[in-house]
């Protein structure tokens, strides 16, 4: 678990109390996640969820908690961010950004079928439309600047066949990004986290997705990418399943039809993707934060997803 900052009872239910959703009930630190510490709060009207950032600045959040807003109303089923008597959607816990939201009903499907995913590819589709009037813009901040200021220093904490595949990949990307074809890709906020564990089902109902803490501006192609990665792959491996993973993108290509420069830089994307995640797990390896519990995720799952993507192209070809 990551409980970075202990949070009292008293003091949540003083937060509680003036977001006017009921009385504390019960408060519980939740066992999971690694970016934010994260509470259960069980109130007299309802469940929700208290986050308190760790990373993310009073700067940067409204991004993240207005965009869940405009998706919520929307009729995209996101965490509902709670205000405060001065209509405030970003509060303050122990000097540190804080919020407030829904708890979705539900559990994540750890181990999707050919149904999971394209509930996912679907709702990805109408978040994406939905999310292309959303007035405000951050970019993505796990972006290429961020994984070129990020691979020197993780560099020297790999072997020399690592270095190379990070390396090289790297300059792969940053090709893409300079392309004609990747700057006409379609963009807008997209949640960029998009994995297994950050998605609800009820039974076989997908009732939301969360922690959009990731989000930014950015090819919406990208957002796919990391669907694709998590969602639709032989874990052992890190393969691909053709399966799943048409089933993916056919459900979202029904709602958002993909252009010709989406689907020829999907196998592009797939790297980045990758290469994304490898560079952030080696980065929480490490150079770790101090936590009361946590476990961080293993890098070389990411890396092995991305010697696949370089060794493997896989394509989206429609019915
Ligand atoms: N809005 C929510 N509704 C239901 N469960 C949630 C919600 N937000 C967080 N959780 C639970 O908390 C866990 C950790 O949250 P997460 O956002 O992944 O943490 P982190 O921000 O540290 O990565 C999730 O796996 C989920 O079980
Ligand atoms: N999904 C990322 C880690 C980000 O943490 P999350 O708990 O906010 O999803 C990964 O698997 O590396």
């Amino acid at each position: 678990m990551a409980v970075f900052t202990e949070v009292s009872f008293g003091e949540a239910a003083s937060l509680v109390s003036r977001l006017r959703i009921g009385e504390l009930t019960t408060l519980t630190g939740i066992t999971a996640g690694i970016e934010n510490t994260n509470y259960f709060a069980d109130t007299t009207e309802g469940r929700y969820v208290l986050t308190v950032f760790e990373r993310l600045t009073f700067e940067q959040l409204p991004f993240y908690l207005h965009l869940m807003k405009h998706l919520a109303r929307k009729g995209i089923a996101v965490p509902d961010p709670k205000a405060d008597e001065t209509g405030s959607i970003l509060h303050t816990v122990q000097g540190k950004p804080a919020a407030v939201v829904d708890r979705l009903r539900g559990k994540h499907h750890m181990a999707p079928d050919v149904a999971h995913c394209a509930s996912v590819g679907d709702m990805l589709a109408r978040m994406h439309i939905a999310g292309q009037d959303f007035a405000m813009h951050q970019p993505n901040l796990r972006g290429l600047p961020w994984w070129e200021e990020t691979v020197p220093v993780v560099l020297p904490h790999l072997d020399a066949a690592q270095a190379e595949l990070i390396s090289a990949e790297l300059v792969f990307q940053q090709h893409v990004a300079a392309s004609a074809q990747y700057l006409s890709l379609p963009r807008g906020p997209i949640h960029a986290d998009l994995f297994r564990d950050n998605v609800m089902f009820e039974d076989d109902e997908l009732t939301g997705f969360f922690d959009f803490y990731f989000a930014g501006m950015d090819t919406l192609l990208f957002d796919i990418a990391v669907c694709l990665n998590d969602w639709c792959i032989d874990l052992e491996s890190g393969r691909l399943e053709d399966e799943r993973a048409h089933a993916f993108v056919a459900a979202y290509d029904a709602v958002r039809p993909l252009g010709g420069a989406e689907l020829r830089l999907l196998p592009a994307m797939l790297r980045a993707g990758a290469l994304r995640f490898w560079i952030s797990r080696l980065w929480d390896f490490h150079l770790p934060r101090d936590a009361s519990m946590l476990k961080p995720h293993d890098p070389t799952h990411f890396e092995r997803v991305l010697r696949e993507r370089v060794d493997t192209p896989w394509h989206y070809a429609r019915a």
